[in-house]
């Protein structure tokens, strides 16, 4: 299969700005490496005009990222240029016959253990705990594979505030990892929502290997306008911007006393949300943050 093949090199100093550009463009799987240390780089290298006095100054080594796309993804790989090349941030995007691209990813995840109940068990990987609830996951080429905080964060809410028997609904469910956990922690039923094709099949396809399809529906479709009836809780794990919009809709999706849990929120963000929420008959029960990212409940008055 062909893919298209976006390498950023930069020094190692802007990461963060470039893992910034591939979160806002949700962008989350990606490959690494710092190439060179300074003192390795060649004099042209260190040369490089694009980079600016500041960043050369910090003397950091090469860094190089890069990110796979189908072929349907050229828009997304489009605004990720721009937007990198606006910071003077260099990009080369080719097209590449890399066979092995689908499974190379798979090295950099492993087990991984939130709150107290849930491990996420990539399903190549080896992990027994018999105290531990476990939730088998292949991704697919969609997000959620439990290593990002913004899924932890949602996991460990779910721990807190999902009571046996619930109705959920999974907006924005990537690989079906929040609802399939809830489904595990007690939820009766799940119906899971995303925009992306490569969602929907990931989610069937996980929901089947924890055999838990008969207790969900999987739609593809935007946010709530898809889902019938009402939920006990509805959890939804997408950027601060477009959960701020959902808000508005929300409440007429939950239960009396529902509860909505919340992350893919910069810390920054949070008050769009938490303002949000306050304005449309929630109180707000708890806010959490992991390394910039913040998670936020809120509960229908
Ligand atoms: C950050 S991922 C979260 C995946 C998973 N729920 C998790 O927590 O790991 C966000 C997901 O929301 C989906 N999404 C973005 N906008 C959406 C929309 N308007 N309606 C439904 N899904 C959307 C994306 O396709 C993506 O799969």
């Amino acid at each position: 299969m062909k893919y298209i093949e976006l390498v950023v090199n930069t020094f190692d100093s802007m990461r963060e700005e470039v893992v910034d550009v591939l979160y806002e463009c949700e962008v989350y799987t990606f490959e690494e490496s710092t190439a060179k240390t300074f003192e390795e780089l060649s004099q042209d290298e260190k040369n490089w005009d694009f980079v600016g006095e500041e960043v050369f100054s910090l003397k950091k080594g090469i860094l190089i990222i890069k990110c796979y796309f189908s072929k349907d993804e050229v828009e997304i790989v489009k605004k990720i240029k721009t937007k990198l090349e606006e910071k003077n941030i260099d990009v080369t995007i080719s097209e590449t016959d890399d066979s092995d691209w689908a499974n190379n990813w798979k090295q950099y995840y492993h087990p991984v253990e939130i709150g107290s109940k849930i491990t996420i068990k990539p399903t190549w990987e080896n992990y027994e705990n018999k105290n531990r609830i476990v939730v088998e996951i292949d991704p697919g080429m969609a997000f959620g594979t439990g290593t990002h905080e913004t899924t932890s964060l949602c996991i460990e809410a779910l721990e807190k505030y999902l009571k046996p028997l619930d109705i959920v609904f999974d907006i924005g469910c990537g690989s079906g990892i929040l609802g399939i956990a809830a489904l595990k922690l007690g939820a009766e039923k799940v119906t899971a929502v995303d925009i992306d094709p490569k969602a929907i099949e990931a989610t069937k396809n996980n929901a089947y290997l924890n055999n838990v399809l008969d207790k969900m529906t999987i739609y593809k479709g935007n946010l709530l306008d898809v889902v019938e009836g009402k939920a006990d809780v509805i959890v939804s794990n997408i950027i601060a911007e477009i959960i701020s919009d959902m808000i508005l809709d929300l409440k007429s999706s939950l239960n009396n006393r529902g509860i909505f849990i919340s992350s893919g929120i910069i810390i920054e963000k949070i008050n769009l949300v938490k303002d949000a929420l306050l304005s449309s008959g929630f109180e707000v029960l708890e806010v959490k943050e992991e390394n910039g990212w913040a998670s936020i409940v809120g509960r229908v008055k």
